[in-house]
């Protein structure tokens, strides 16, 4: 999808999409942060620098050029009648908070209990992937995922669970660095069913 196309987090507020900015703008726009930060944006090692950021921000904001449930809308019956658990467990998190862009890093445990049919299991870790590539909270997130599966494949059940180490608390504010965020969503039978959500936690190596 083309870069000018945003499909920001939802915000009911906000009706008008939002418009992109050109790649001098957002050059434009570093170099009055290194100003901020206290560097003068014209010292020979940080001429680059803009030209740099706004490259890893295309990177680590990858997520709003993508649509998830074209992901999950391949699927596949032919299982042999398998009907428990699908567990995806430790898939790499690397996201940013909302509210301080700074980085949040972890690992999210994403299952479901299929109906009929199953997805690729590479197709759930790339639904991760593009919900973290925005600019988030841990809670939405979890959130976004969960909807988006359940949503997709109309499972008995969709689990989620994240665990994730925040920078914003762990290098400025509080500075605990220890402190990791555990978030948790279920639907279907995973929230009715106790045995098999505790079940989803043991797998995860969180019961
Ligand atoms: N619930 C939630 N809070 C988050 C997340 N990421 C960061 N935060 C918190 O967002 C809050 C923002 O609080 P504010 O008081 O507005 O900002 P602040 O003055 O920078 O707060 P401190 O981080 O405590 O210095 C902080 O408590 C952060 O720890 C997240 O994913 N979920
Ligand atoms: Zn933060």
């Amino acid at each position: 999808m083309a870069m000018d196309a945003i499909t920001p987090n939802k915000d009911k507020a906000r009706a008008e999409p939002v418009k992109r900015p050109t790649v001098q703008e957002a050059e434009e726009a570093v170099r009055t942060l290194i100003a901020w930060a206290g560097d003068d944006p014209q010292r020979e090692g940080l001429l680059d620098t803009p030209k740099r950021v706004v490259n890893a921000y295309k990177e680590w904001f990858s997520g709003y050029d993508e649509d998830p449930v074209k992901y999950l809308s391949r699927t596949f019956e032919d299982v042999q009648g398998y009907d428990d658990i699908v567990m995806l467990r430790s898939i790499d998190v690397e996201s940013h908070c909302e509210h301080h862009m700074a980085p949040f890093l972890g690992k999210a445990y994403v299952a479901y209990m299929p109906s009929a049919a199953v997805v690729g299991i590479s197709k759930l870790a790339r639904v991760v992937e593009i919900f973290s590539k925005r600019l988030q909270t841990q809670e939405t997130m979890t959130a976004q995922i969960c909807d988006a599966i359940t949503e997709s494949l109309a499972p008995m059940g969709t689990a989620v669970l994240i665990d994730a180490v925040h920078e914003c608390m762990s290098t400025r504010g509080v500075h605990h660095k220890d402190v990791s965020t555990i978030t948790t969503q279920f639907t279907g039978v995973f929230k009715s069913d106790a045995d098999l959500r505790n079940r989803f936690l043991r797998m995860a190596g969180k019961g």
